[in-house]
């Protein structure tokens, strides 16, 4: 018999942001002006980064053809909000071929389309203008993103409360400890709230002294 095999991606994607920012200490949590743009919208994978020039957008379709499926762009537009990295068409091809999302420290545009598409992005807002064309930009190189660095192969996790961002190296250890902290927050809700206003004032009455 085969054993079903439980995925760190898997683990990562069970877990809310606020239990992995308690794990992580928040040192890797992704400014809080950067917000998914429907609220359900929930992510968990691997980073590829862009990192791309004031206003530009054109290195966002190399990352496109190079991402393996369930990746997340991770893209640094260095908080520009007048110009797009992306809308409904561009964002149709990274779902297309299996982009699991985008972080953007910027804007895409096409807001209606993108949720009708329901592909998940994280960002500072949106905007009218198209991105300029004029090329440059860096796939796959250190970013900066709502003030944290991102390498590619870090991993991701966002939903309605923000992204928040775990260096691969401690992957293992930062779910382990998001796992056991959400036991804990079950365990002490149990305690809590089991018995109406009894339990709440027990509760209370051992908390403070
Ligand atoms: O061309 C752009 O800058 C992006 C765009 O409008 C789209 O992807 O639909």
């Amino acid at each position: 018999m085969e054993l079903a095999t439980t995925t760190i991606q898997e683990r990562l994607f069970a877990l809310p942001t606020t239990a992995i920012s308690d794990a992580t200490g928040g040192h890797t949590n992704v400014a809080a002006s950067i917000k998914p743009l429907s609220d359900h919208f929930k992510i968990a994978g691997q980073a590829l980064t862009v990192r791309l020039p004031d206003g530009e957008n054109g290195a966002v379709l190399e990352a496109i053809s190079k991402a393996k499926k369930g990746d997340i762009l991770v893209i640094d537009a260095k908080g520009n909000t007048n110009r797009a990295v992306a809308g409904d068409f561009v964002l149709s091809l990274a779902k297309g071929v299996g982009i699991q999302g985008f972080v953007v420290d910027g804007v895409i545009r096409d807001l209606a389309a993108v949720r009708e598409l329901d592909f998940p992005v994280f960002s500072l807002g949106t905007t009218v203008a198209a991105g300029n064309k004029n090329g440059g930009g860096v796939v796959g190189g250190p970013v900066s993103v709502g003030g944290v660095t991102v390498h590619s192969g870090d991993f991701i996790i966002g939903d309605i409360d923000g992204v928040v961002v775990v260096p691969q190296e401690d992957v293992e250890k930062i779910a382990e400890a998001a796992e056991a902290k959400v036991a804990k927050d079950e365990a002490r809700e149990q305690e809590a709230l089991a018995n109406g206003e009894e339990s709440i004032r027990d509760y209370l009455a051992k908390i403070v002294k």
